[in-house]
């Protein structure tokens, strides 16, 4: 069982690259994922197998901000899940930047600590720095998110958009180079939705060296983002640049809708 909704990079299995098939090769030096011909099945008690992904292939150049999108059980999760190595592939070529975080959609279960100084804190506890050091990764990593002068709040007084952030400030602090984003603005309301992509795409700007995927089912969100991929039945089916792959996601959804009301 995965005990909190944040697992930071310090916590994230060590799996550098993985290649279960000959579909490898090296990966150019721009991107922080690259990942080709993935697949992955899962065997039910009954020695059942249900393919999950069939043949992804995505690459999201480094320093940007993408999406994912598509239909509910067409895998997004599953394949968030690998690119963290939470999951093994059963094939396929798996490249990603390291340190990596990701962060769960609940807020309530984000945080662990008392304060928001303690929690973002952390996870720097494994690393070998000083107290100074920490002080200041933690400072700059909650003024990357905005959320700076929360410093010394207890957790428990934060809305659930603020919880979000400090669990990306976490991820932040300790220097992650791929943040994976799960549905984080499902449980929160508009004003909080804007303030963690906002916050995201900010720390993005701030590091210049963080990649950020984020899993949505909300188009309007595609206006933040650089890049997107766009999925169904477990494949990707496109992506691209994020207005490409909204009026392609846009058509479909009008297709489908005509197909119904006919
Ligand atoms: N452990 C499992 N056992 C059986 N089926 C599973 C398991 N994990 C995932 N699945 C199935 O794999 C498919 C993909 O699930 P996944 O959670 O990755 O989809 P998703 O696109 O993230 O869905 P949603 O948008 O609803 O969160 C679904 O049909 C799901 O039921």
């Amino acid at each position: 069982m995965i005990p909190t909704a944040v697992i930071r990079s310090s916590a994230l299995p060590l799996i550098h690259s993985y290649s279960a098939t000959n579909n490898g090769g090296s990966t150019p030096a721009n991107l922080a994922i690259d990942c080709r011909n993935l697949s992955f099945s899962i065997t039910t008690r009954h020695g059942k197998v249900l393919p999950i992904l069939n043949d992804c292939s995505l690459s999201i150049p480094s320093g940007q901000f993408w999406m994912l999108l598509g239909p509910n059980g067409c895998g997004k999760s599953t394949l968030l899940k690998i690119l963290a190595g939470l999951l093994n592939p059963n094939g396929g070529f798996l490249h990603v930047e390291k340190p990596r975080s990701f962060v769960f959609q609940n807020p309530d279960h984000q945080v662990v600590m008392p304060t928001v100084e303690a929690d973002v804190a952390f996870g720097l506890g494994r690393c070998n720095i000083n107290r100074d050091e920490v002080t200041s990764r933690v400072a700059k990593a909650l003024d990357a998110v905005g959320m700076y002068e929360y410093v010394q709040r207890p957790v428990q007084t934060l809305s659930g958009g603020q919880k979000q952030r400090v669990a990306i400030a976490g991820a932040l602090a300790e220097a992650c180079k791929v943040l994976l984003l799960d549905e984080l603005t499902t449980f929160l309301d508009e004003n909080d939705q804007l303030g963690v992509i906002e916050a995201v795409k900010s720390s993005l700007a701030t590091s210049q060296e963080t990649t950020a995927l984020w899993v949505t089912h909300r188009l309007e969100e595609l206006e933040y983002a650089d890049g997107a991929v766009y999925m169904e039945d477990g494949r990707v089916v496109l992506h691209g640049d994020a207005s490409s792959v909204l009026d392609f996601v846009e058509a479909r959804q009008a297709s489908y809708n005509n197909q119904n009301n006919s």
